[in-house]
């Protein structure tokens, strides 16, 4: 019934207007799917690889879509996947890359829920699901990689711990956004808008903390439910012989561990990822052993969404939350192994969209599908409303 008929590939515009691939499935019996590859400027070493758009779309043009036209069911994802995996043939999607890999994966698995009726999530994660919702982490503050002459420190995040319910939520992150907006306007501080839409004020991290505490202290008190903040410290990006730089601080990995075990408390910090470097396994040790009962120790240059590279943080327990981005690894298939693994050991899940993302809503499914805690989305702008918007929809059945 969903066996694959057709796949086209072509490039379209992401959100940095840079160029990515755009995958279309269709199946036998009419159903559709289409889905668009994110890209990253963070992104860690050991992500799979993406190509050029075009080199991408010419190779899987090549090898991947003749093994799946008219041989391979849209509806088990597993053979699309491990087709996708043999079309290539590495390890890394270096033949025909992350990011037709992951537009196509993710067009079949709509191209099926099409076919079966169902909702994206529900086709992905059962019929008992859908009763579970992520709480959004939004970025409102930023800069690192994202923005220039902005937060050394790439990313401050929005978290509304206490939201009655996912729509709450979503809006309580746009408030927080919106608060501070007026707050630097009212201190005469220019800003501009990073990758993600979060605020790229030319500040030091110390005031960023003092700008995001009042802001979401001022909305909490509005909202009535508690709203705390996390970062990604995106340290891989920072990390230069040994040493962690951030702006005209510079920090050894004793030092570093002892700053993040320092703002967890001080501000009460909901969420930290990447606080080290993504080779650092012991040193994230350290600071979970330190601080991983009182907020979520987060790996995502640090994991990529490998289970190779979690397992091993695993066996040292190098965090407690992993970051979940399907196209660091190619496929949706290996994205569930990873949530998976991660489970079924007691890590925090977060699925995240990426720096350079399109309307593609891909992500608030797989969030609900796996019952994740947490979904990483940005605040504002098109491209990171898509998923909101999404899951205001899932939850109010309106899809
Ligand atoms: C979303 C992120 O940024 P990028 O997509 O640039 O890796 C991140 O680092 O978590
Ligand atoms: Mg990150």
């Amino acid at each position: 019934m969903t066996r694959i008929e057709t796949v086209r590939l072509r490039a379209v515009l992401d959100s940095r207007g840079n160029k990515t691939v755009e995958a279309d499935v269709l199946t036998e019996s009419g159903g559709f799917g289409r889905a668009a590859a994110p890209s990253g400027a963070s992104t860690g070493e050991y992500e799979a690889i993406e190509l050029p758009v075009n080199e991408a779309i010419a190779a899987a043009r090549e090898h991947a879509v003749p093994r799946l036209e008219g041989r391979v069911y849209a509806g088990d994802q597993r053979e699309v996947d491990d087709t996708l995996r043999a079309a290539d043939g590495t390890e890394d999607f270096s033949e025909i890359g992350a990011n037709s890999a992951v537009a196509i994966s993710m067009a079949a698995a709509k191209a099926a829920a099409d076919v079966l009726g169902a909702p994206l999530y529900q086709h992905l994660g059962g019929a008992f699901r859908g009763g579970n919702f992520p709480i959004p982490l939004g970025n409102v503050v930023g800069g690192g990689e994202h923005a220039q002459e902005a937060t050394a420190i790439q990313e401050f995040l929005s978290a509304p711990v206490g939201a009655p319910s996912v729509k709450d939520a979503v809006f309580a992150n746009a408030q927080v956004h919106g608060e501070i907006g007026s707050l630097l306007e009212e201190r005469g501080t220019p800003a501009a808008k990073g990758d993600e839409g979060a605020w790229a004020p030319s500040i030091s991290d110390a005031e960023a903390f003092e700008l995001v505490e009042e802001a979401v202290e001022t909305v909490s008190d509005d909202v009535g439910f508690e709203i705390k903040f996390g970062l990604d410290m995106a340290a891989a990006e920072t990390f230069e012989d040994g040493e962690y730089v951030y702006g005209d601080e510079v920090r050894s990995t004793e030092e570093q561990i002892d700053y993040v075990a320092g703002l967890v408390d001080e501000y009460d910090l909901a969420y930290v990822e990447d606080p080290l470097d993504e080779d650092a396994y012991e040193a994230f040790a350290e600071l979970t052993e330190r601080v991983g009962s009182q907020t979520l120790i987060c790996g995502d240059d640090l994991f990529v969404t490998n289970v190779e590279r979690l397992e091993a943080g695993i066996d040292v327990d190098a965090a407690n939350s992993i970051l979940i981005k399907p196209n660091q690894i190619g496929t949706l298939s290996d994205a569930f192994d990873a949530i998976e693994l991660a489970t079924r050991n007691g890590y925090e899940t977060v699925v995240s969209h990426r720096s350079g993302e399109t309307e593609d809503a891909t992500i608030a499914h797989l969030a609900v599908a796996t019952d994740a805690p947490f979904i990483k989305t940005g605040t504002v702008g098109g491209e990171r409303t898509a998923k909101l918007n999404e899951l205001i929809r899932i939850a109010d059945e309106a899809l």
